[in-house]
């Protein structure tokens, strides 16, 4: 793996640390790859209506836009299952495609082991933002 993407992934790990997620006890954490090389991360942040509950993803790729960023690469995702890769919701996979197809997605266990996927095969035929001016 390329450093970049081994400190992505160790970002993530360490993200799902600061979890707030006393209802579920299901902690997530991602970090967000920019394109000027800047990690940004996220947690899971719950809340007593239940519905407000943001998603580690978009926690992370919040932050980064608030921060500056719109032009992203990569995002790590990990929670603590250990036996299967598990990928980002569906409502996620919607607020990253915003920031374009092009993202590599790393799907990571506890243990730091990976798969490496695409929002693109994530999210097929996907609704973007470039729909809104086709019409
Ligand atoms: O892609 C996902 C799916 C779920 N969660 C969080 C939301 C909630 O706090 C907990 C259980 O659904 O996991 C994420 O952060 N990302
Ligand atoms: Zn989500």
């Amino acid at each position: 793996m390329t450093d970049k993407v081994k400190e992505l992934v160790l970002k993530c790990l360490q993200a799902r640390d600061m979890a707030y997620c006393p209802y579920s006890r299901f902690p997530v954490g991602a970090a967000v790859l920019t394109a000027e090389g800047a990690i940004i991360t996220g947690c899971n942040v719950e809340n007593a209506s239940f519905g407000l509950t943001v998603c580690a993803e978009r926690t992370a790729i919040q932050r980064a836009v608030a921060e500056g960023h719109r032009s992203f690469t990569a995002i790590a995702v990990t929670c603590d299952i250990k036996d299967s890769f598990v990928g980002p919701c569906g409502a996620c996979r919607q607020v990253l495609m915003e920031f374009g197809s092009d993202w590599m997605v790393y799907l990571t266990k506890p243990d730091g082991s990976y798969r490496e996927t695409s929002l693109s095969d994530l999210l097929p035929l996907a609704f973007s933002p470039a729909h809104l001016s086709k019409t």
